[in-house]
């Protein structure tokens, strides 16, 4: 991975923008462009975590995943340096409530289809995000969303993926078979898919807000209960985040053709 390694004295570091589970993000600038470079805490989390999500960002390329530009792995502190999305996480731009953007059904229906295309990318290349959700991904110009924060990201030889994942895991995006045996695949990425298309409805709602983490699992493992319809959801879109919380992995539909069912929905709202 030579040639991502950058030199960190090329780099200018300018604001905070957030922590996240991996470390911190700065706005900063790299070549006279302006970047976001992620900081590996020292000490924070296990050094091959951090590399590891370098590792795999840089073998993936696509429009709609956070573009990687380079990493500082040779010296302390560890850093990433990807596109700078002018718009911030998903999660934050729906909250933010930017009118006369959220209250388009077709805008949001293109969030949904953006994050699909870059899902079925990840499908194709066969790694599993494992941590999908609106905080995890990034809006920038033009409103484009794109898949980010990778630090859970694997590659496996095959689909299924189990481990002993043992950190606090987000149990209100998680399929059954990943609570009951944290085990991993495209089809519980589809899931979380349909949590976070759940959330652009819900204009960045957190789901199940009144239950607890184990009611949460009670209900999805034993009752197949599932979440309601978001008032700004249409019915088209609602019945397919429904097929995507089949119980069973099997039955849930891949990437590929949830992309094809919610192009097929956006021309209806054209
Ligand atoms: C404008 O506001 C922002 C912009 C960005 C941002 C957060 C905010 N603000 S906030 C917290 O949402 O309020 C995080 C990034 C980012 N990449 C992140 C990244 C790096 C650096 C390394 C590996 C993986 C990833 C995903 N590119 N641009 C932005």
């Amino acid at each position: 991975h030579d040639h991502w390694e950058i030199d960190p004295s090329e780099l200018v570091k300018g604001k905070e923008l957030g922590t996240g589970c991996f470390g911190t993000v700065y706005e900063a600038w790299w070549k006279d462009n302006i970047v976001a470079i992620k900081l590996m805490k020292p000490g924070s989390m296990s050094e091959d975590s951090f590399i590891e999500e370098a590792k795999t960002m840089t073998q993936l390329s696509h429009p709609n995943l956070v573009q990687l530009y380079g990493v500082v792995t040779k010296q302390q502190p560890l850093i990433i340096i990807t596109e700078f999305m002018k718009h911030g996480s998903l999660w934050q731009f729906l909250k933010s409530k930017v009118p006369g953007i959220l209250n388009e059904t077709e805008r949001l229906i293109m969030f949904c289809v953006d994050v699909c295309k870059g899902m079925k990318y990840l499908e194709s290349r066969k790694c599993i995000h494992r941590d999908l959700a609106a905080r995890n991904c990034l809006v920038g110009q033009n409103y484009v969303v794109k898949v980010g924060d990778f630090g859970l990201a694997r590659h496996v030889i095959d689909d299924e993926y189990s481990s002993s994942y043992g950190a606090k895991f987000p149990i209100k995006w998680a399929a059954p078979e990943v609570l009951k045996y944290t085990k991993f695949s495209s089809k519980s990425d589809v899931w979380a898919f349909g949590v976070l298309i759940w959330e652009i409805f819900s204009g960045g709602e957190l789901p199940f807000a009144n239950m607890s983490n184990a009611e949460v699992v009670e209900i999805i493992c034993n009752k197949d209960e599932r979440l309601k319809k978001p008032k700004a959801c249409p019915h088209s879109v609602f019945t397919q985040m429904m097929n995507y919380w089949a119980q069973k992995a099997e039955d849930r539909p891949s990437f590929k053709n949830i992309l094809s069912c919610l192009l097929e929905i956006l021309e209806t709202f054209k």
